[in-house]
C-alpha cells in the first residue's frame, strides 16, 4: 500500500505542488513553518477524510483563498485508486474516488491505511479522555467502514436526546419520547463498545511485546479499556443491560441536561508496571508509551488487512534517544513511510533500501 502521488492547490501555504512519492523512505526536510506537516495532513486527509489537526476545514483552505484541492493516487494491493477532496469555504467538502463523487463526504473509505506519529500525540496520554476516544475512533474507521457509519450515526442520536432532555417539556413527556433514541443508542453503542474493547485487546496484545522491546525489558505496558456499559459476551443482553443503565439514569441526565451512559465516555488507561502512565509516568516514559501503542497500531493494521499501513513521522526524530530512534527505524523497513524534519536525518539501520529527499520552504519543493 502506496501513495503514489500527490497534487495540491491552495492547501494551507501550498499554492501548487504536485508530486511523485518513493514506494519506500521519503524525507521532508525544512526550516519551521515551510509547510512539512501540511503535507502529512494532506496525506492523513486522503485516507481518512478529515484533518489530524482540526475539524475546521476552512482553516485547510489557503488564507487569500476561497478553495483547497487535493488530489492523490493511492496503491492498494496493485490497483490504483484516485481520492480527489474539494473544500469551499463555507460549504461542506465533496470527496470523490475515481471521479465518483460520494454522497456524503463521510463515508469515504479510502483503502488506505496510515499512522501517524507526532510529538502532539503525548496528548494520548497526557490529554483528556477524548484524545483517546478519538485515537480509537480512527483507528478503528480504518480498518471497518461499518464503525465509522456507528460512530456518525450515534453522534446525531446524542446530540438529539441530549436537546431533548435539554427541552421545556414536562418530564413524563421527555421520558416516552427518549425511548425512540434510547433504543437506537443502546443498539449501536453496543456495537462501538465491542469493536473499541476488540480494538483495545489487540493492540495491547501486540504492545507488551513492542514496549518491552523499546524498554529493554524494564516496563511492562498494558491498556485497559473503560466503559460506563458493562461488555458481555452475549451481545442481546448488553444491549438490555445499556438500555436499563439509560433508563436508571434517566432522572440524572435530566437534571444535567445530558446523557451520562454510553461510549462517548469511554477511555483507555495505560498502565507501566501497574501504574497509571497518566498519573506517574514521567515525560520519557509517556513519549515511549506513545510509541508503542503507534507501532503497534501499524502491527494491528498489518494483521487485521494483510499488508502494512502508510507510516507518517512528522519530526519525531529529535525527541528520540538514539535507542528508541533506532528500533523506530528498523520498524518501517517494510512500509511506504513518510518523515518529516527539520535537518538532514541519518538512517544508517537502513542504508540499502530505496528513498527520496525532498527539501521545502516557504510551501516550494526547492528542487
Ligand atoms: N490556511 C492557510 N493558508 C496559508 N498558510 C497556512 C494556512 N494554514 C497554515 N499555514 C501556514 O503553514 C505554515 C506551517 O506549516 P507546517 O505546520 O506544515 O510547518 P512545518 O514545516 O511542519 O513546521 P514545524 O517544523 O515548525 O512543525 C505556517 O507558516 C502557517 O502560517
Amino acid at each position: 500500500m502506496n501513495v503514489e502521488s500527490i497534487r495540491l492547490i491552495n492547501f494551507r501555504n501550498y499554492n501548487s505542488l504536485n508530486i511523485n512519492l518513493n514506494k519506500r523512505i521519503n524525507i521532508f526536510i525544512g526550516k519551521n513553518a515551510q509547510g512539512k506537516t501540511n503535507l502529512l495532513e494532506s496525506i492523513y486527509m486522503c485516507a481518512t477524510g478529515r484533518s489530524f489537526r482540526t475539524n475546521r476545514d476552512k482553516e485547510i483552505i489557503n488564507f487569500n483563498k476561497n478553495e483547497a484541492y487535493i488530489g492523490a493516487m493511492i496503491n492498494i494491493d496493485n490497483y490504483e485508486k484516485f481520492i480527489e477532496i474539494k473544500m469551499e469555504r463555507d460549504k461542506n467538502k465533496r470527496i470523490r474516488v475515481n471521479k465518483t463523487e460520494l454522497k456524503n463526504y463521510k463515508e469515504l473509505y479510502s483503502g488506505l491505511n496510515v499512522v501517524i506519529f507526532s510529538p502532539e500525540d503525548l496528548k494520548l496520554v497526557k490529554g483528556g479522555p477524548q484524545e483517546r476516544r478519538s485515537f480509537l475512533d480512527m483507528g478503528i474507521s480504518q480498518i471497518k467502514p461499518v464503525y465509522k457509519y456507528n460512530i456518525n450515526r450515534y453522534s446525531k442520536i446524542l446530540f438529539q436526546r441530549n436537546n431533548l432532555l435539554k427541552s421545556n417539556k414536562s418530564k413524563s413527556e421527555i421520558f416516552s419520547l427518549l425511548d425512540i433514541f434510547d433504543v437506537q443508542m443502546a443498539k449501536i453503542g453496543t456495537d462501538i463498545i465491542i469493536e473499541r474493547a476488540k480494538f483495545i485487546e489487540g493492540l495491547s496484545d501486540i504492545c507488551k511485546n513492542i514496549h518491552n522491546i523499546t524498554t529493554l525489558n524494564n516496563e511492562d505496558l498494558t491498556l485497559e479499556y473503560i466503559s460506563n456499559v458493562q461488555l458481555l459476551k452475549n451481545k442481546t443482553n448488553m444491549e438490555k443491560e445499556y438500555l436499563n443503565k439509560l433508563k436508571m439514569n434517566f432522572s440524572k441526565d435530566l437534571e444535567i441536561g445530558t446523557t451520562e451512559i454510553g461510549p462517548h465516555r469511554d477511555d483507555i488507561i495505560m498502565y507501566i508496571n501497574n501504574r497509571d502512565v497518566k498519573t506517574y509516568g514521567s515525560q520519557g516514559q509517556q513519549r515511549t508509551v506513545v510509541l508503542s501503542i503507534k507501532l503497534s497500531e501499524v502491527e494491528l493494521i498489518k494483521k487485521e488487512r494483510g499488508v502494512y499501513p502508510v507510516l507518517l513521522l512528522d519530526d519525531v526524530f529529535s525527541e528520540l534517544d538514539e535507542e528508541r530512534r533506532k528500533y523506530l527505524t528498523r520498524s518501517f523497513n517494510e512500509m511506504q513511510t513518510i518523515i518529516t524534519a527539520t535537518d538532514v536525518i541519518d538512517l544508517e539501520e537502513l542504508q540499502n533500501v530505496e528513498r527520496s529527499i525532498f527539501y521545502i520552504e516557504e510551501g516550494k519543493l526547492i528542487i
